[in-house]
């Protein structure tokens, strides 16, 4: 009780020779202080966070999530590995309430109720989203305000596959997340042939819809189980048996670093005497002065050479992904490069101008339109830098109502630079009107078709003259 009383009065002076460590120390000398601050009830949780601060760059991160039908039990699976976790001291136990509590997220306008849980394993770290709604799941995967790596697909045993079990998969598919390990959940309420026959079903949904039905690892437990630490065959060592295959099967993303450079431009300038500079924050890669690139966008193709790459007036060698920075360019005037066109290694991009995109309509109350839509709307699309008009066809059904989200086949007045996977905003005039995703990319307009576009654009203006 006195080293309690004692260490707490010393608390603040930890707290500097803390940060002092955190900076300088070696990794022994930080986890025998965090040994010690673990008398002060007030200090365990930063002791996790100084011991995190040492793993964190030894190992890599993966980005996660559980998805699956509405009480299969995604939320006490989430807390039930935080809890399992922390008994090996690799995770903060979290409690079922603070998870399905998840403060609310703006992003892009859009509120989402998301909790960002972190954990890791011998061999990773985690970030981990948990939605505590159907509506917030479609929402955060097409807006990406937790971008996956791979998924945690949960189906109760008790229920077997239903409607969005298959609405997620759907969507993660369209999205891009190609990998997935499923957990059956609640066999403690079901018998084996139970269990057996959903993870039967599973594998057929999963195959039919174009995932690899055959080995996407499939584990049963019982995450409540786990979570009042009952039952520790279908408790505890399924929830490590289900990270393990997490671990094993989800590969780690490749690092933006090792992708070939890509540098949207925000502006250009002429400085005499050097030549053209334009400037941008490289989205990926590591662009060094003497590389090769072109520079896409408005139906053009230049090839250039960067001569040299400054960051806040500083000449650098190379920059790595995420860093603003200018490129001076040779061989190019001011002119002939322009906002919205992308800087990147040659053969690496290509302008398009016809694509299929998942695209979530905000509702009213997100400061979205108050009506539906249908095809032939014709809608802003902002992308990196640029900006460029579409003409919206709506692909799987009549029309579009505020808060839905849909398969949108969007059609450009002019072909830029896209990519599948890649998010935009869809505007009408001064609102915004919701946001996507890239899904596929579709073979490029012919003439008459974006002569159509035009034309598609009279008969609107038309009909909603005749409306009035
Ligand atoms: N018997 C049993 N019940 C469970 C198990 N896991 C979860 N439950 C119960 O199932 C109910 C739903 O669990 P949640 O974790 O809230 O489910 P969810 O998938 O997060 O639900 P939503 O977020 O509303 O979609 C709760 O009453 C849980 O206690 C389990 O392994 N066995
Ligand atoms: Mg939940």
């Amino acid at each position: 009780m006195t080293s309690i009383i004692v260490a707490r009065a010393l608390a603040p002076a930890f707290h500097r020779s803390l940060k002092q460590l955190i900076k300088k120390g070696s990794i022994r000398q930080l986890q025998n202080f965090a040994k010690t601050l673990q008398v002060v009830p007030q200090y365990r949780q930063k002791r996790f966070y100084a011991e995190k601060q040492v793993f964190e760059r030894t190992k890599p991160h993966c980005n996660v999530g559980t998805i699956g039908h509405v009480d299969h039990g995604k939320t006490t699976l989430t807390a039930a590995i935080t809890k399992v976790l922390s008994e090996q001291k690799l995770a903060l136990a979290r409690l079922y309430q603070d998870i399905d509590n998840a403060p609310e997220e703006k992003a892009r306008g859009i509120t989402i109720n998301v909790a960002h849980i972190e954990y890791q394993t011998e061999n990773r770290h985690y970030g981990h989203t948990d939605c505590p709604g159907h509506a917030d799941y479609i929402k955060n995967m097409i807006t990406g305000a937790a971008q996956m790596d791979g998924a945690i697909m949960v189906v109760a045993a008790t229920d077997g596959v239903m409607p969005q079990t298959r609405e997620h998969l759907l969507l993660a598919k369209q999205i891009g997340v190609t990998h997935l390990v499923v957990f059956i959940n609640k066999v403690d309420a079901a018998d084996k042939e139970m269990v057996e026959l959903v993870e039967m079903e599973i594998r057929e949904l999963l195959t039919e819809m174009g995932f690899d039905g055959d080995n996407i690892p499939i584990v049963s437990g019982s995450a409540l189980c786990a979570l009042e630490g009952k039952n520790p065959e279908i408790g505890s060592e399924a929830i490590l048996k289900l990270l393990a295959e997490v671990d094993s099967y989800i590969p780690t993303p490749v690092r933006e670093l090792d992708k070939p450079f890509l540098l949207p431009v925000e502006n250009t300038y002429s400085i005499p005497g050097r030549g053209t500079v334009v400037t941008g924050r490289l989205e990926r890669g590591v662009l060094k002065k003497g590389a090769d690139c072109e520079i896409v966008g408005y139906n053009k193709v230049l090839k250039t050479v960067v001569t040299g790459v400054e960051m806040f007036h500083k000449i650098l060698e190379e920059a790595q992904a995420g860093d603003q920075l200018g490129a001076l360019i040779r061989g190019l005037k001011r002119d002939d490069v322009k906002r919205g066109m992308v800087l990147a290694k040659p053969g690496t991009v290509k302008s398009q101008d016809h694509i299929e995109s998942q695209v979530y309509v905000l509702s009213k109350e997100e400061g979205g339109r108050t009506k539906p839509f249908t095809s032939f709307i014709q809608l802003q699309m902002f992308c990196r830098t640029w900006d460029c008009a579409v003409q919206v066809i709506v692909a799987d059904k009549e029309m579009v109502m505020p808060g839905e989200d849909s398969r949108l086949e969007l059609r450009m007045m002019r072909p830029m630079v896209l990519e599948e996977g890649q998010r935009f905003t869809l505007r009408d005039g001064s609102q915004t009107l919701g946001t996507g995703v890239v899904t596929k990319t579709l073979a490029r307009l012919t003439p008459e078709e974006r002569e159509a576009i035009s034309e598609g654009k009279k008969a609107r203006e038309k009909k909603l003259q005749a409306a009035k």
